[in-house]
């Protein structure tokens, strides 16, 4: 897996196809999607017109996506990664991820940034509780239908997304076919070291993959949201001394961890500057400072910050 790819969550179609085209023009081949995300169509057209026009294969791409939680039945997974590739337009994806370990009540809450359902709902916010909210269904047997999609040749891998070490435990316990990766926020603020070590141990072999790398800076200064590290003048000042910018320290700083990053932008100059973030390493003194804000303070709920 590419360690810096482009996430794509809220990155409107008419702006996400220039984001993608832009991307693999700075080098990106790593694409993180999903259903939820309501724009796989446009992704797939930005990647299939950079294919066609010879810019890069189709082998050379990771393209991610997600099984959103109404859709965790067994026999609804291989429909959903086919939705999917029908989005796409293509005839495989190399990741598919179980989005969240629980499943929604079916129709409760379907919900699509935007493209909402043509039914009565269409809030992600849950408007039921407990019983109300949630599905039956074992993660564990969503997974068989995960493992379908790869003895179909829909996926070439797949994976877990916002599991907890008991979780991911009791998927390695029954699995066929182990998860490659679990996808988590990960950010300065809640760097994940316990469970990259976790995931690293006892063969378990699992990459983690760092959402919100950034810590989501447009909540920047809401009530009650994690002030991004971005924004933190220290940070600020250690990115001066390597001549980069805050957003590089700190994405260098998370792939020390041992992790890939999906940093989101729609924004040119940022799409470059976030995968330019190799050509230096951090002093130990700067590295201590940014393990210092570990406040283990997450950013991202199910139902939106
Ligand atoms: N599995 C899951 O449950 C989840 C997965 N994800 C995935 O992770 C991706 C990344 O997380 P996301 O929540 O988008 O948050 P990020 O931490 O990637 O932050 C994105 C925000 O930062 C801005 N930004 C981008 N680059 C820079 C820069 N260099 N300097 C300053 N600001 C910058 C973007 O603005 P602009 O676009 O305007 O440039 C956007 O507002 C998502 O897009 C999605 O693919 C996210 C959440 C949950
Ligand atoms: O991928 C995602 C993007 O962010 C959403 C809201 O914070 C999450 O619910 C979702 O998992």
């Amino acid at each position: 897996m590419p360690t810096v790819g482009l996430g794509t969550y809220k990155s409107p179609p008419g702006q996400v196809e220039q984001a993608v085209k832009d991307a693999i023009d700075a080098g990106y081949r790593h694409f993180d999607c999903a259903w939820l995300y309501g724009n796989e169509v446009e992704v797939g057209n930005a990647l299939r017109e950079k294919i066609n026009e010879g810019t890069v294969k189709r082998e050379d791409l990771f393209i991610v996506s997600k099984l959103w939680n109404n859709f965790h039945a067994k026999e609804k997974v291989v429909p959903m990664i086919k939705e999917t590739l029908n989005n796409f337009q293509m005839d495989y994806i190399d990741l598919y991820l179980i989005h969240w370990p629980f499943g929604f009540k079916v129709k409760k809450y379907c919900y699509i940034i935007y493209r909402e359902l043509a039914d009565e709902t269409a809030s992600l916010v849950p408007v039921g509780e407990g019983e109300d909210a949630f599905s039956d269904t074992d993660y564990v047997e969503t997974w068989k239908g995960m493992e379908e999609c790869v003895n179909l040749g829909l996926t070439k891998s797949i994976g877990l997304s916002n599991f907890n070490a008991e979780q991911i435990d009791r998927v390695l316990k029954k699995c066929k076919i182990k998860p490659v990766c679990n996808q988590v926020e990960v950010n300065p603020n809640l760097n994940q070291k316990k469970l990259i070590d976790f995931c690293r141990q006892r063969q378990r072999d699992i990459v983690i993959v760092g959402y919100c790398p950034l810590g989501r800076s447009e909540y920047a200064g809401t009530p009650g949201f994690p002030d991004p590290t971005i924004y933190d003048p220290k940070v600020a000042e250690i990115a001066k001394k390597y001549n980069k910018t805050p957003a590089q320290v700190v994405l260098n700083y998370l792939i020390s961890l041992g992790i890939s990053v999906i940093p989101k932008s729609v924004t040119k100059s940022r799409i470059i500057e976030n995968i330019d973030v190799f050509d230096f390493k951090l002093d130990p003194g700067d590295v201590s400072y940014l393990d210092s804000c570990n406040k283990k303070s997450k950013s991202i709920t199910i139902s939106g910050i």
